[in-house]
């Protein structure tokens, strides 16, 4: 049900799950499901993510044959480790893809780390290769390999500057954890500001309810974008008066303020902070 009802929700992106949330003995028929619904009409519209198992399993090789011949958008490594193991995706990926006709270097990559030394690694990770969209963190394998547990969120304070460092040097986005307590609306919320200032591009989601929330908290308020307005307003004016920087209420304009107002304002096409 799930499956043919994800779409409805309008998310930015749709991940189906080959990995963890199958049952080990439905593993055969979940991939022959996902590669159903990869084809049909209403996915053809909304980027698609599987994330695959590792190709350390019995599993991952064949959920990544299955899913690049259905066409997915982007492809979800979990529990990566080291550059060594996208690199060994990306040659399974090449020849599927001359295989069945798919341009070379069409499927992208997700690579998601989930331990010590996935973040240790993050920015040989996030480099190792030119189809990587984005990286992910992912929480509850990483506390586990570290020992500790979900809290207040600072046993994820290192993991999730290391993840999103190495994004930002790499030049490509950053996805923040999975909330699990679905009716912790509160709880959801606050994790969503944290990672918003920190600069996360995103987070991955498990429930319905959550985009909404998500993409209400991403987006800006009224006042940043009145405020953006006079910024890029008076930018302009100092740019004919010929002024490097300008000053808006006794408040410094520069070149990255002017940055961040245009930002804001792009934001705001699609919404408004309720
Ligand atoms: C959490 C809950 C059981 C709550 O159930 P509830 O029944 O209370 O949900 P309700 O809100 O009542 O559902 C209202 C309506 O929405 C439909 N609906 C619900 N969820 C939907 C959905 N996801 N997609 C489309 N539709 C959905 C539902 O079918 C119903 O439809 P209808 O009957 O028509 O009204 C449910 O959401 C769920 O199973 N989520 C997916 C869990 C998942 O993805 N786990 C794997 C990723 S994490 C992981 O592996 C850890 C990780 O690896 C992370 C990493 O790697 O990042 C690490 O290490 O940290
Ligand atoms: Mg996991």
């Amino acid at each position: 049900a799930m499956l043919s009802n994800a779409f409805i929700y309008r998310p930015d992106s749709i991940m189906f799950d080959l990995e963890d949330a199958v049952a080990l003995r439905e593993k055969d028929s979940a991939r022959i499901l996902v590669f159903h619904a990869l084809q049909h009409p209403m996915y053809q519209d909304i980027e698609t993510v599987v994330r695959i198992n590792s190709l350390r399993t019995p599993f991952g090789l064949a959920d990544l044959e299955a899913v690049v011949r259905a066409g997915v958008d982007v492809v979800r490594l979990p529990k990566t480790d080291s550059p060594e193991d996208i690199y060994e995706l990306e040659t399974h990926l090449a020849r599927i893809e001359k295989e069945c006709g798919r341009p070379l270097g069409s499927t992208r990559l997700m690579a998601a780390i989930e331990s010590a030394s996935g973040v240790v690694n993050a920015v040989a990770i996030a480099r190792s290769s030119k189809r990587l969209m984005g990286i992910a963190l992912a929480a509850f394998d990483y506390v586990m390999d570290m020992q500790t547990e979900r809290g207040d969120g600072s046993e994820l304070f290192y993991a999730r500057c290391a993840v999103l460092h190495a994004a930002r040097v790499a030049g490509i986005d950053a996805f923040d954890v999975v909330w699990p307590d679905v009716n912790d609306e509160q709880g959801f919320l606050q994790e969503v500001d944290l990672i918003r200032k920190l600069g996360f591009n995103g987070k991955s989601l498990i429930n319905p309810r959550q985009i909404e929330l998500l993409h209400n908290a991403y987006a800006p308020t009224l006042q940043e974008v009145e405020h953006a307005k006079d910024v890029v307003h008076a930018a302009e004016e100092g740019e004919r008066n010929g002024l490097g920087v300008v000053s808006l209420n006794g408040k410094m304009i520069d070149g990255p303020i002017i940055d961040h107002a245009r930002r804001v304002l792009e934001r705001s096409k699609t919404g408004i902070r309720r």
